[in-house]
C-alpha cells in the first residue's frame, strides 16, 4: 500500500526557487531517502505533506488524506522531526516531552522511556542548556514516542555523534520491520545508504533521480583491486568466472567485482595464486552518483 504519495506538486517562489513538479510514493515498510544538496526543495517538499504549505499545484497524501485539508486527521498518524528544532527554551527535556505527550493524548510513555536509555539521554536539564546533539535527541523521543505510523525525518542525524548515528540507523531499521513507512531527508550519501530502500535526488527543486529496491542492490557488490606477481595467475583468474570489470595487462592488474556472498569464493582462488596486492572498493552510493553526473559540479551532492 502507498502511505505516501506525492504527485506533481509545484511551489514556485520565483528566481527559480521552490519545488517544480515533484512526483514519487513511499510503500508501507519502506524506508525513503530523499537526498539532495542545501536549498534543493527537500524541506519544501516535507512542509507540503505536514499541510504547513498550500501547493501551487499538485496534490499530496498521507494515508489517502489530502495532506493540505486533512492534515489534523494525519497528524494522529505521524511523526514529524523537523531539521531545525525551535523549543520552548525555558522548558526542561522532561517536561517538553510530557506537553508533547499531553497535546497527543498520550498516557502510555513505555517507548518514550525506552527511546531516553537508548540514545542515553538526560531530559531533565533546561533546553536552553542543552547542547545540540541533545536537542536532536529530545526531538527524536518527540518523533517516535506515540509509535506513528508514518514518520517524516529532516535531517535527523544533525548533531549526534557517530555512536548515537548508529543507534538512531537500529531504530530506523526496527521501526521498518514493523511496517512503518518513514521518509528522511539528508545531505549525506552514508546515511541514506545505511537505511534506506530507495531514494530520490533533488536538485534546484527536480528531481533528478528515483532509485528503487532493485537499483539499491548493486550496493551489496565490492570491486576488490587485485595484482599478480606472475602472468599465468593474471590470465587464469580470468577464467573462474568471476565478472572482471577492469585489466591491466602492464601491471598484471585486474579488478574484480563480487556480490557480497562470494568473498570466500574468491579467496579460495586468490589462494592458489601468487598475489602483490589487494585492495577493497566498496560500491558505494556517493561513488554511483558522482560518476553519474561527472561534468556538474558537485559539493555535498
Ligand atoms: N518561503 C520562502 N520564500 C522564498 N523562497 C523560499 C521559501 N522557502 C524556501 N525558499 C527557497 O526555496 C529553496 C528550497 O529550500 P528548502 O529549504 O526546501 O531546501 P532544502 O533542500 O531543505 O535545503 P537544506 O538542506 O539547506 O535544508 C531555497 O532556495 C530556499 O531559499
Amino acid at each position: 500500500m502507498t502511505v505516501i504519495n506525492i504527485q506533481h506538486l509545484t511551489k514556485d517562489y520565483g528566481n527559480n526557487k521552490g519545488i517544480f513538479d515533484i512526483s514519487f510514493g513511499i510503500e508501507e515498510g519502506e524506508v525513503f531517502g530523499f537526498l539532495g544538496p542545501n536549498g534543493a526543495g527537500k524541506t519544501t517538499t516535507i512542509r507540503h505533506l505536514l499541510g504547513f504549505i498550500k501547493p501551487q499545484s499538485g496534490k499530496s497524501t498521507i494515508l489517502n488524506l489530502d495532506c493540505w485539508n486533512q492534515s489534523k486527521e494525519i497528524q494522529k498518524h505521524l511523526g514529524y522531526l523537523p531539521a531545525e528544532i525551535a523549543f520552548p527554551e525555558n522548558m526542561t527535556g522532561t517536561e517538553l516531552i510530557s506537553h508533547a505527550a499531553n497535546m497527543r493524548g498520550l498516557r502510555d510513555m513505555t517507548k518514550a522511556q525506552q527511546l531516553i536509555e537508548m540514545f542515553e539521554l538526560d531530559p531533565s536539564a533546561r533546553i536552553k542548556r542543552m547542547s545540540k546533539g541533545m536537542k536532536q535527541k529530545v526531538g527524536i523521543v518527540c518523533a517516535f514516542m506515540h509509535d506513528p505510523h508514518v514518520l517524516i525525518l529532516d535531517e535527523p542525524t544533525t548533531g549526534l555523534d557517530p555512536l548515537m548515528q548508529s543507534v538512531f540507523v537500529k531504530l530506523i531499521h526496527k521501526e521498518k520491520q514493523k511496517g512503518k513507512c518513514i521518509l528522511m531527508s539528508s545531505h549525506l550519501f552514508e546515511e541514506i545508504e545505511g537505511t534506506c530502500d530507495s531514494l530520490a535526488m533533488i536538485k534546484h527543486g527536480r528531481l533528478i533521480s528515483v532509485m528503487n529496491e532493485q537499483d539499491f542492490k548493486q550496493f551489496d557488490k565490492t570491486t576488490f583491486k587485485i595484482k599478480f606477481q606472475k602472468l599465468h595467475d593474471f590470465q587464469s583468474i580470468q577464467e573462474e568466472g568471476f565478472i572482471i570489470s577492469e585489466i591491466q595487462k602492464d601491471s598484471l592488474q585486474v579488478m574484480v567485482e563480487i556480490e557480497d556472498n562470494q568473498i570466500n569464493e574468491l579467496i579460495r582462488s586468490l589462494s592458489k595464486r601468487d598475489v602483490t596486492s589487494f585492495h577493497e572498493m566498496k560500491n558505494s552510493l556517493e561513488e554511483y552518483f558522482m560518476n553519474f553526473y561527472k561534468g556538474e559540479k558537485h559539493d555535498h551532492v
